[in-house]
């Protein structure tokens, strides 16, 4: 970790949106002076009341005109549909040289709506931790989220490269190992790592629920970890969720797409007894599992050294 006396990287930052995502970079950010001083912004009187009580955030403002006021970053960490709007009315509020960035789970649409507003001087650089879970709102957040996690940068044309590099050394300093990406790239890297596998796990928590001879008091009981580790992502949010599949509309069909005729040749495997063919397909990605281990790359520690 990053030792207490480094410099802060932004004097002053401003928070968007006061949910897990903007909660855990304040924590983190307090974890080693990241930042000199951390605003929030909360639409709802209950998340400002919580963020005070919690004291993840040195001033919590009910105006967005304020918050952006003197901040050297501004982070936009609401659900993806409404970046565009927030974009268009903290614009006239920023200051010459400021930063903004948005933690959207989905880049190009998130690029196309929200890029037209930040006025000339302002840098907008879009990024992605890929870090997350299902806990939602301002008590979800902890410090530790993006310890040794990635966060995607995707930069626009014209981002000064000096502008890039230090946010690439902020997430840094909030523990995350930084790539950068093309926003098409990133879009359907997504939908393969993250977006369709939510859907899955949507659509079979959904399925169980309708199945009336499997009861919800059997899938409690005898679900397995598979099947919870479905039920987990399941009960993600639903505004944040709504928005990422509306916005990456063309990787999700896409991604969907393939999978749909991968599971239809699976399905006509077990109908006609095909078991060579079930068995050559489960040793490929059993391999593909093996290599992420070997590879040191499987970071997942649900909830395993949360700190504030
Ligand atoms: N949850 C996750 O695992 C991850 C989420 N993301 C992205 O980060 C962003 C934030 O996600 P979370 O922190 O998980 O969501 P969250 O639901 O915990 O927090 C979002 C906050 O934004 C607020 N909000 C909604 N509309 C608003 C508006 N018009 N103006 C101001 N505030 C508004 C909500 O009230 C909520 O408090 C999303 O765009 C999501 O795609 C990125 C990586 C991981
Ligand atoms: O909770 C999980 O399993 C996640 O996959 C977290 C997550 C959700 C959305 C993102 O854009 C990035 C990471």
């Amino acid at each position: 970790m990053t030792a207490v006396c480094e410099p802060a990287v932004y004097e002053k930052v401003a928070l968007i949106g006061l949910g897990l995502i903007a909660g855990s970079m304040a924590w983190a950010m307090k974890r080693d002076g990241t930042a000199g001083e951390v605003r929030g912004y909360a639409r709802s009187a209950e998340s400002r009341e919580m963020t005070r009580r919690l004291g993840f955030c040195d001033v919590v403002c009910d105006d967005l005109a304020e918050v952006v006021q003197d901040a050297d970053l501004i982070v936009l960490a609401t659900p993806v549909g409404v970046m565009g709007r927030v974009a268009e009315t903290i614009a006239p509020h920023l200051k010459p040289g400021a930063v903004v960035i948005d933690v959207g789970s989905v880049k190009r649409t998130v690029i196309e709506e929200v890029a037209p507003h930040i006025p000339e001087g302002v840098h907008f650089v879009p990024c992605h931790p890929m870090a997350g879970t299902e806990h939602s709102g301002p008590a979800s957040g902890f410090a530790s989220l993006f310890d040794n996690r990635w966060c995607l940068i995707v930069p626009v044309e014209g981002t000064p490269e000096a502008e890039v590099a230090r946010l690439e050394s902020y997430w840094q300093r909030l523990g995350a190992r930084t790539e950068r990406m093309e926003p098409e790239h990133h879009d359907l890297v997504c939908a393969v790592v993250s977006h369709v596998p939510h859907l899955i796990a949507y659509t079979m928590v959904g399925v169980a629920d309708d199945l009336r001879r499997v009861s919800d008091q059997e899938v409690i009981k005898f679900s397995a970890a598979g099947f919870r580790d479905f039920t987990r992502i399941a009960a993600s949010d639903p505004t944040m969720w709504r928005d990422v599949f509306l916005t990456n509309k063309e990787a999700t069909l896409e991604i969907l797409g393939r999978f749909t005729e991968e599971l239809f040749a699976l399905q006509r495997a077990i109908r006609t007894g095909d078991g060579e063919q079930l068995h050559a397909y489960f040793t490929r990605t059993r391999a593909i599992r093996r290599g992420i281990l070997q590879a040191g790359q499987d970071t997942d520690k649900p909830d395993f050294g949360r700190t504030r």
